[in-house]
């Protein structure tokens, strides 16, 4: 099959290359010129596990191109994508102009019947403000499907290749033969694809990102319970996961949800509620509470210092807003450096794949090493805040003698109380007792 998906950013690159990778032929159109010109030049312009392989094998076989040439793109495909951003606007509703702006311009360049199908995620009623947009031009039939996409960053190719489930929203029986033929390569393994009309599918986008920000959400709020009272949130997430009805996954406390996702989806969906007369509380209260958790860690820091860090540096170890990507789209990171350098540090900081997009929003405010190890020269607090794996088992000798002091507060529970105990260090996570060596000598000495 041909197709053109517009918006060649991290859904839009994914999902065009692992369509080339079923043999469809895929044009992908981005009206930014030099992410264009890299993709052309065999340049990557995200970072995504796996993605490099299939980009290669379908560029170089010639299933997959770049151009910016939108009218070329639509005139060559049956199948149109829109993957293009759907920011928040000032009052939190996602903002549309994006996907209309080119619907807009579709209509006049359609020569033959085409399916639009909306990627990007937008608010229910969108497929309707589509099919407007397109008809005001169109001298061709067409159909807009409403197809949202669930991948996960750091994961997207795996989640594109075997999705849970497809999601079709359309009333054209003519656009559903078109997307079963070309999604049923990815569900052979006996996952679904579900059809339904276009406004449960956009809403369906929704509620699955605000339902997941909720359960973190919820998982945050009984960590700081925890603390509190002195329970472990490790055990109790592993007792409650255990019960099938609530599942294993996604229940890990942390410094906050962030991405490009779930922070502008859940707004986005209360803004909806909002304009239909109906207050939606508990998101409401889902984005009272993330806001003030993306700032726990730096205020538990401050706090441990006596409320000024001047003269002192913290280390930051994981910028991105989860591990295996380069994204730091509202990532808690940013909440957290901000608090810190207001605090009065000195901020060094090192991440595997984010420190070019930090960098280009700090500057020289902020330190960026070249090598884990070294932000902890001379730092009073190491202080970790995206899981990536090569953070789990450090020299924790070589960090002692890189330290000031040996303090670090982990934003991600990555070791066990057991191990920090026995190493001697400060060690402050999430919804854990702390392990104050001086303070439970004391205790026993008592
Ligand atoms: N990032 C994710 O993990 C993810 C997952 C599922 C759904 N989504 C949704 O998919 C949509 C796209 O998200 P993204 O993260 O890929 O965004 P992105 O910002 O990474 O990519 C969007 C791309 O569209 C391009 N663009 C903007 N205007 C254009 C125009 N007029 N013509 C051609 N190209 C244009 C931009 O240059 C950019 O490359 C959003 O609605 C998002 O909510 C994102
Ligand atoms: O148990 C958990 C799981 C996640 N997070 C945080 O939640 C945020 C989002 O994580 P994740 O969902 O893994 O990443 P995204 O790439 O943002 O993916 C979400 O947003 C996408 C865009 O809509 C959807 O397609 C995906 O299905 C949905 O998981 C990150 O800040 C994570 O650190 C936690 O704090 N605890």
């Amino acid at each position: 099959m041909n197709i053109a998906v517009v918006g060649t950013g991290y859904v839009g690159l994914v999902s065009g290359t692992c369509f080339a990778e079923t043999g469809n032929h895929v044009i992908c159109v981005d009206n930014n010129e030099s992410k264009v010109e890299s993709l052309q030049n065999g340049q990557l312009t995200i970072y995504e596990p796996g993605l490099e392989l299939l980009f290669g094998r379908n560029t170089k076989e010639g299933r997959l191109t770049f151009t910016t040439d939108l009218e070329y793109a639509i005139k060559k495909s049956e199948i149109i994508f829109l993957a293009l951003p759907t920011p928040p606007g000032e009052d939190g509703s996602a903002d549309l102009s994006y996907v209309l702006g080119v619907a807009e311009q579709l209509g006049e360049m359609m020569d033959d019947y085409k399916v639009i199908v909306d990627k990007s995620t937008v608010p229910v009623g969108t497929a309707e403000k589509v099919t407007a947009a397109i008809a005001k031009k169109a001298k061709v039939d067409f159909d807009v499907v409403s197809n949202p996409e669930f991948l996960r960053e750091g994961v997207a190719v795996d989640d594109f290749l075997k999705p849970d489930r497809v999601v079709i929203g359309t009333s054209s029986e003519r656009a559903q033969k078109v997307m079963h033929r070309l999604y049923e390569p990815f569900v052979r393994q006996g996952n679904p694809i579900y059809f339904m009309d276009e406004r449960s599918a956009e809403m369906t986008k929704y509620a699955a990102n605000s339902y997941l920000a909720t359960r973190i959400t919820f998982m945050n709020e009984i960590a700081n319970l925890c603390e509190i009272v002195g329970a472990n949130v490790d055990m109790v997430r592993i007792g409650m996961g255990s019960d099938s009805r609530i599942g294993k996954r996604f229940l890990f406390p942390g410094v906050g949800y962030g991405g490009s996702c779930f922070p502008k989806d859940v707004q986005a969906l209360a803004k909806t509620a909002k304009d239909n007369d109906y207050d939606f509380n508990i998101l409401n209260s889902v984005m009272n509470v993330n806001n003030r958790q993306k700032h726990v860690l730096s205020e538990k820091i401050i706090k441990h210092f006596g409320g000024d860090l001047t003269g002192r540096t913290i280390a930051l170890w994981g910028l991105a807003f989860k591990p295996n990507t380069d994204d730091i789209r509202e990532a808690p990171a940013i909440y957290i450096i901000e608090d810190l350098l207001a605090a009065g540090a000195t901020v060094t900081a090192y991440d595997p794949e984010a420190m070019e997009n930090m960098r280009a929003l700090f500057g020289d405010k902020v330190n960026f090493v070249e090598h884990r190890y070294d932000a902890l020269k001379d730092a009073s607090c190491l202080a970790i805040v995206t899981e990536w794996s090569i953070f789990r088992t450090p020299d924790f000798s070589y960090i002692a003698e890189l330290m000031k002091e040996k303090v670090i507060f982990d934003g991600r529970n990555l070791y066990s109380l057991e191990d920090m105990e026995e190493i001697g260090f400060y060690y402050n996570s999430i919804g854990r007792n702390s392990i104050d060596k001086k303070k439970s000598k004391s205790k026993t000495l008592s």
